[in-house]
């Protein structure tokens, strides 16, 4: 029997996932944009946008967030691959990117619709003030009726602060504007147990969740000009689906049956709830300035909720990070347990490890990650709960309620 959220006969076999949403987060990666020999390809930007402005002019909000920027610049530089090397790679994205975005003015004009151009870095939804500031920001273009068209800064991004793959940045766009679903559109239409290109390769038409992906072989980019493959893009369906957005994977050419809410592709189901803003940035998108290495008494109580993390328990600091800066949480052989933000400078508690009682993390300002409750040495059956589980947050459902007060 189908589950409430699969589709259904009620629906005429449409998606209820997909027919509530009201506002929609769509990715399009550079093999769908592209022609073979390089170079944007009109026909399909085209062909892209008719079918978004369509559903723009159905009431639903569309948030784009297209890649291309670097597979737009190469064949203007007179460039035949994508370069290796950063420098390269900004240089072809600055000039792309304003050809990608040009092409999506003009086509989008079609329809009398406006789009606003939206470069962000890592550390612009990696620090609180930029996140609250970009949710503003897209909020205001949605209001106004204008298509944001989002992007990795690629001109600018360093190695450090780079999301390196806008399947992630669309997961975290989608948590950004409180989007209602996430489509994937790619080259290939949908997740396939193992390389689509093997003979008997079979497609997911449903995930619901870790479990499902089991036996599934994930490989890397299928064409020259995209990056990540399929493993960013699981990846960015467990960001989305686990902080309550659905995801609908498909290629791009199935564009408008995926958004009428016809079953294609595969639909990765939500398996968590809305969290904090502040959290899932924490886990996803922050920079950590530092570690901060723990007693194994100290990982135990964090695993069990007791409370903030005091600077008895810490052994070791490294990093300069100052007070608000996120830091990583090692256990004592070094594994990465957790993810908060500091509440004492480097230098204050280098001076007060092992010694003093003073917060070093505040339990709300703390994200555990899976590895933390083995580290703990809970049992197996419990280590499934405890595996990434977000502490309540201070004024958590008020700030859920008037918008991302992170
Ligand atoms: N298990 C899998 N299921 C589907 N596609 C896969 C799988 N493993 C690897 N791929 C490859 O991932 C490619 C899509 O990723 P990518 O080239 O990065 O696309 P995009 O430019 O759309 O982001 C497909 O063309 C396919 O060859
Ligand atoms: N920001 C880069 C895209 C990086 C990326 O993730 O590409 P893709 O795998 O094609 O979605 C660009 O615009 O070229």
């Amino acid at each position: 029997m189908n589950s409430p959220m699969t589709a259904s006969a009620e629906n005429g076999g449409l998606r209820p996932d997909v027919l509530r949403a009201r506002r929609i987060v769509v990715k399009v990666g550079s093999s769908s944009l592209t022609t073979a020999v390089g170079g944007l390809d009109s026909d399909r930007v085209d062909a892209l946008v008719d079918v978004l402005a369509r559903t723009r002019s159905g009431g639903t909000e569309i948030v784009l967030v297209s890649s291309g920027a670097i597979a737009a610049g190469l064949a203007p530089l007179g460039l035949s691959e994508r370069p290796q090397d950063l420098a390269g790679q900004q240089a072809a994205a600055c000039v792309g990117q304003g050809l990608l975005v040009a092409r999506y003015t003009a086509s989008f004009a079609r329809y009398g619709l406006r789009v606003g151009q939206v470069l962000l870095t890592a550390d612009d939804i990696g620090r609180r003030a930029q996140y609250r500031n970009a949710y503003r920001a897209l909020a205001k273009v949605l209001s106004m009726g204008a298509v944001p068209v989002v992007n990795e800064n690629d001109t600018v991004a360093t190695s450090e602060i780079r999301f390196g793959d806008n399947d992630r940045l669309a997961a975290l766009v989608s948590h950004l504007v409180r989007a209602d679903l996430l489509v994937l559109l790619s080259d290939i239409d949908g997740l396939y147990d193992g390389d689509p290109r093997r003979p008997g390769a079979r497609r997911l038409t449903d995930v619901h969740g870790q479990q499902d992906l089991a036996n599934v072989e994930l490989g890397g980019a299928g064409s020259g000009v995209g990056t990540g493959g399929m493993k960013t893009k699981v990846e960015a369906a467990r960001i989305a689906t686990g902080a309550g957005v659905p995801v609908v994977l498909t290629a791009a050419r199935h564009a408008a049956d995926a958004l009428a809410g016809r079953p294609t592709g595969t639909l990765f189901h939500r398996t968590g709830d809305r969290n904090s803003d502040h959290l899932l940035w924490l886990e996803h998108a922050s920079s950590p300035r530092g570690t901060v290495q723990l007693t194994a008494d100290a990982v135990r109580e964090l695993v069990q909720g007791r409370g903030a993390l005091p600077a008895t328990g810490v052994t070791r600091v490294a990093g300069q990070f100052v007070a608000g800066d996120p830091v990583e949480l090692l256990d004592e052989e070094g594994r990465v347990v957790a993810r908060g933000l500091a509440s004492l400078a480097f230098q204050e508690l280098s001076l007060l490890r092992g010694r003093s009682g003073r917060e070093v993390v505040h339990q709300d300002d703390l994200v555990l990650l899976p590895a933390s409750a083995r580290a703990a040495g809970l049992p197996a059956q419990l280590r499934r709960q405890v595996s990434v589980r977000v502490l309540p947050a201070r004024e958590f459902a008020a700030r859920d309620a008037g918008g991302p007060g992170i």
